[in-house]
């Protein structure tokens, strides 16, 4: 399988604050990866990194080989690097499909330049693309009963559904999600599981995830990075990551979010036997 991304010994400081330091890990065309870590491990930071919202201290990113180190968010947006984000970034007073139509603004070839010319250029036909291709996003998520609803009138579980569902808009290829169950409840967090399960495989986007729910994260991730005070302490396959020591006590004093125990997890040595 092609690599979509890599990251390459990235280091990022702020000032004498070490967010990341030699941060290596590359990721799968096709895979449902996750970013996993205490809190302040420097999981936003190298979402940010990927993303183009921080351009790293130290270190390259590749995205399907491609260096993309240097380039500025839009230019990743482009190329098929979509995010959504840890605090809500959507626009409250309008309606979920206009959340959404804003969505695809870098897929938009003609202005409003080109708008006065509306019916003689391709533009109301650009425009019909759009609607069926924001209809059908809405009809993945479920959205159709709010689609007409005040984006800040939705509750909390919903919003993030809307502002996945603009992120999708942009028909990433890549797409970057950073903990988008935080604050839900158990039922919501069902369905965001799914729909992030069914983006990946029936979309066949490549995703790329912070997550803090150890359940969740186990149970739909292909393979998962373990980072700890800005250093990488462990990659692989969930049950392997698990049953990592390293990991066990980066969690320790957090034990109670380990949710999962390793001799739960199919298909792999247990703790002590992988520490053997
Ligand atoms: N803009 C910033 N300016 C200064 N320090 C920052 C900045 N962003 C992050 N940091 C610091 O970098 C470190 C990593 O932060 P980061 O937000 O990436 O961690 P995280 O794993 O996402 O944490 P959480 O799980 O709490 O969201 C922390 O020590 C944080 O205080």
């Amino acid at each position: 399988m092609e690599h979509a991304l890599e990251v390459r010994a990235v280091s990022l400081r702020f000032g004498g604050v070490r967010a990341l330091t030699d941060v290596s890990f590359s990721v799968k065309a096709g895979e449902l990866f996750s970013i996993i870590g205490p809190n302040g491990a420097g999981k936003t930071s190298i979402v940010n990194c990927i993303s183009g919202r921080y351009r790293p201290t130290e270190g390259q990113l590749f995205y399907h080989g491609r260096d993309i180190t240097g380039m500025k968010p839009n230019a990743r947006a482009q190329l098929g690097i979509g995010r959504t984000f840890q605090n809500l970034a959507l626009f409250h007073h309008m309606s979920v499909l206009d959340n959404i139509m804003v969505g695809r603004h870098h897929l938009l070839k003609n202005n409003f330049l080109t708008g006065s010319l509306y019916w003689l250029t391709g533009a109301r036909r650009e425009e019909l693309e759009h609607r069926e291709k924001v209809e059908e996003i809405i009809d993945f998520l479920d959205l159709q009963s709010v689609r007409k609803a005040t984006a800040g009138t939705l509750s909390y579980g919903l919003r993030k559904r809307v502002e996945l569902a603009r992120a999708m808009a942009l028909e990433p290829k890549l797409i970057l999600l950073d903990e988008p169950m935080a604050g839900m409840n158990f039922e919501e967090k069902e369905d965001m599981a799914r729909y992030i399960v069914d983006l990946n495989e029936e979309y066949g986007m490549t995703v790329v995830m912070i997550e803090h729910d150890m359940g969740v994260v186990m149970d739909i991730s292909h393979r998962v990075v373990v980072l700890d005070f800005g250093r990488k302490i462990a990659d692989g396959d969930p049950a392997d990551v698990l049953a990592d020591p390293h990991v066990r006590r980066a969690y320790l004093g957090e034990e109670d979010e380990l949710l999962v125990d390793p001799d739960d997890a199919p298909d792999h040595p247990s703790a002590s036997e992988h520490a053997a």
